[in-house]
């Protein structure tokens, strides 16, 4: 198969926020970047907006709701296969407990531990990121209860 290296594919990804823990997602055998760890979504369809693609993908794979509460951050990256814009947006469950489907493994980590995953290399960026905003989860729980 011929591989289109200009084009860009926009994928969003959820970081799903409970109890102040972040849910990481193991990508699946047989899957590009097997064994690198994600935060749950997918490709993001023509027409949708980034947080209709999260909900529905989120719903799709792990057989809950989410809220898409705001934007961490959103990169780029140029893999092998191809060009990704990865949005990464922060989000809280409102229905429903994530139930493992295709990912090898869901593990729900605080963010101080996020870096110690193999995270697929364009995640990096937002795995930092919400690593420095610890303290603003810690909060953002209280806010909720
Ligand atoms: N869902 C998701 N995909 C990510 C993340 N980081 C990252 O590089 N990707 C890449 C992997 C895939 O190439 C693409 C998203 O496609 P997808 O999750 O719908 O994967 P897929 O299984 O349908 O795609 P593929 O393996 O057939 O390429 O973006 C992430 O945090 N979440």
């Amino acid at each position: 198969m011929r591989t289109n290296r200009t084009k860009t594919t926009s994928v969003a990804g959820g970081a799903i926020l409970e109890n102040g823990l972040i849910l990481c997602a193991q990508r699946g055998p047989g899957r590009t970047l097997e064994g690198c760890w994600e935060f749950p979504g997918g490709k993001i369809k023509l027409g949708e907006s980034p947080s209709e693609a999260l909900r529905r993908e989120i719903f799709e794979e792990l057989d809950c709701t989410v809220q898409v509460l705001e934007p961490v951050c959103t990169t780029m990256y140029t893999y092998p296969f191809g060009r990704i814009a990865l949005c990464i947006q922060l989000c809280r469950l409102i229905q429903g407990r994530p139930q493992r489907s295709e990912h090898r493994a869901l593990r729900w980590l605080a963010p101080k531990n996020l870096p110690s995953l193999n995270w697929a290399p364009a995640d990096r960026p937002a795995a930092a990121i919400l690593t420095a905003m610890d303290q603003c989860f810690a909060n953002h729980h209280h806010d909720h209860q």
